[in-house]
């Protein structure tokens, strides 16, 4: 298994536009305002030559659901925007990092492993669904038990997506709680989907939860819950 996933990446090939003819969801249109140009940008979520078919499958799918405008591809990118890190200090206008240097090299945590070893994902969001959901590959690096996923890159990746889906939902969020239930191992290299939906707000707290399921929907390899607050300017923290 680790074998095939490995010889997939030096698969020769390439197709690094989105398919089926469907744009990528806006800058403009994201819900914390755009993204800065000035940041050097590459859309991670489109297919590279480290996806498996399967992954180009499941992608073509949600591609081809988006052409009525239904779903929504989200773009994802390794590096913050400044303009965006002035808008995380309204929140946390007193937190001062501990060196400056190693932020200059912050990224993405999910996107910070090379091509085709790590995290290959993307998610597709339904806005009148409030549905969101991950498509995910995970590497050789995210081992954990030889062969399968390691638990805390699947805690990562649902954090992700329910995070995501809370965020375009909520704007400003933040985790406050995660529970998941590991039902089954993820084969490593394999492709898995993370369905993930807002079930309830209250006040300042956004209710989001998911299943890990593989591709065929057979096999369920996680559930969780999790709340999301909606951070408050008034209250500020480190
Ligand atoms: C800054 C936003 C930038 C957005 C950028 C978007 C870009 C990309 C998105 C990708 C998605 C990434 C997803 C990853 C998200 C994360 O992993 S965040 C990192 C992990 N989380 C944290 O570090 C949070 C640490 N905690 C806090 O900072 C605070 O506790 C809090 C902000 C979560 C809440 O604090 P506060 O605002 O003071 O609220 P409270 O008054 O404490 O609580 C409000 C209500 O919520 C209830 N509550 C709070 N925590 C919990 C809990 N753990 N369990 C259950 N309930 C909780 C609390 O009881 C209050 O309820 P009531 O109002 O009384 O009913």
């Amino acid at each position: 298994m680790l074998r095939s996933c490995v010889s997939l990446l030096r698969t020769p090939g390439v197709l690094c536009v989105p398919l089926g003819g469907a744009s990528p969801l806006a800058r403009d249109s994201w819900p914390l305002r755009s993204y800065s140009s000035e940041v050097a940008h590459r859309d991670h979520s489109l297919p590279n030559p480290s996806w498996s078919k399967d992954m180009r499958l499941i992608f073509d799918q949600f591609m081809k659901k988006s052409e009525d405008g239904s779903w929504k591809r989200l773009p994802s990118y390794k590096f913050i925007s400044s303009k965006r890190l002035e808008e995380v200090k309204i929140f946390f206008p007193d937190s001062k990092p501990v060196k400056e240097e190693p932020l200059s090299q912050a990224r993405l945590f999910p996107r910070s492993l090379e091509e085709g070893l790590g995290f290959e994902y993307a998610m597709f969001h339904n806005q009148v669904e409030n549905r969101t959901v991950c498509i995910l590959q995970g590497g050789p690096y995210l081992q954990g038990i030889p062969g399968f996923l390691h638990g805390g890159a699947i805690a990562t990746m649902i954090d992700s997506t329910v995070g995501m889906c809370a965020v375009l939902t909520g704007g400003a969020v933040m985790t406050a709680n995660l529970n998941i239930n590991f039902r089954r191992p993820i084969p490593l290299c394999s492709v898995v989907v993370i369905n993930s939906q807002l079930d309830k707000i209250e006040g300042r707290k956004l209710f989001v939860s998911c299943n890990v399921q593989s591709l065929d929907e057979k096999t369920l390899y996680s559930e969780a819950t999790s709340l999301f607050v909606k951070l408050d300017p008034k209250k500020t923290s480190p």
